[in-house]
């Protein structure tokens, strides 16, 4: 990891009417740097991301990014979206999705250059994706969309790496694949990775730092500072238990001792410590 910081925010409100989802967030985030964002549904794992693409303006404070206030649009900037299904009327090749990843890529223009074949074949096969390379989108499988998602965000190379939940839908074997891949483009390409999920056992070898939201709070240090009873608790405000079992990090609920995903949310749904029920 290099220590350049490429994303900063500087004493940051994040609030809808009288709900806040943070305030007085400081942080730097260092080309090369694996940031995981965790935290319950509607905590405001995408609303943070929304503030780096521009399309969610703080209420207080700044985000800038490469040193500039963020813009939509930026060309630096790279997001693999949360999963949505294409729709039939997506008339387009699995290869042709990747492609207009590239910078400047018309489709029928650039595509049939040698060199933009090459690219693209690089990346189908970076995230598994070779042997449907020529299938129409909209016949995949959610987590087949969600590989060329992936390899479409890498094809521009960009200095910030936007994750939504990007192993959504993904097989075990392609969470490990992606999440690789992922890792690789912070460390190889120093694009900084800001990694939006909801399990962090699969990223816990690549993570440098969690920002854990809860309740209109948040902690942000080492996976060891942050996951930890005491650290959850408090943030929370109800009890919290984080266990480790054979190099897993589960958190379990301190009343119903009923394992829990990282993120403290139970899909079950019985215990809701999101809503503080
Ligand atoms: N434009 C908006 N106006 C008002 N409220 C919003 C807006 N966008 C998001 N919210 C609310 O802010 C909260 C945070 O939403 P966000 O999507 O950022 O949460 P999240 O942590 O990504 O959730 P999940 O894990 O379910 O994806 C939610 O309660 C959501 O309903």
């Amino acid at each position: 990891m290099t220590q350049s910081p490429i994303v900063r925010f500087e004493d940051a409100r994040l609030a809808y009417g009288s709900r806040v989802l943070w305030e007085e967030l400081n942080l730097s985030i260092a080309a090369g740097e694996f940031l995981a964002v965790l935290g319950p549904n509607g905590s405001g794992k995408t609303s943070f991301i929304n503030t780096m693409l521009g399309t969610t303006a703080l209420n207080r404070g700044s985000v800038s990014i490469a040193g500039e206030p963020v813009r939509r649009g930026s060309s630096v900037v790279g997001l693999i979206p949360q999963q949505r299904p294409f729709g039939d009327n997506v008339p387009l090749r699995a290869r042709d999705l990747v492609a207009l990843g590239l910078d400047g890529t018309k489709l029928g223009v650039r595509l049939a250059h040698k060199s933009v074949r090459g690219k693209v074949d690089e990346l189908l096969e970076m995230v598994g994706a070779t042997a449907y390379a020529n299938r129409a989108v909209s016949d995949l499988s959610g987590g087949e969309q969600q590989r060329l998602r992936a390899a479409q965000a890498l094809a521009s190379n960009p200095r910030v790496l936007l994750c939504d939940e990007p192993l959504l839908s993904l097989d075990l074997n392609h969470q490990q694949a992606i999440s690789e891949v992922i890792h690789r483009q912070a460390v190889e390409r120093g694009s900084a990775v800001v990694f939006v999920t909801h399990e962090i056992n699969p990223i816990l070898p690549y993570v440098d730092r969690v920002l854990y939201l809860a309740e209109g709070r948040f902690h942000l240090g080492s996976v060891d500072e942050v996951m930890q009873s005491s650290v959850l608790t408090k943030l929370y405000g109800a009890p919290v238990e984080v266990l480790r079992v054979n190099g897993r990090i589960v958190v379990v609920s301190g009343d119903g001792n009923r394992a829990l995903p990282a993120d403290g949310h139970d899909h079950a749904e019985d215990i809701d410590l999101a809503a503080g029920k």
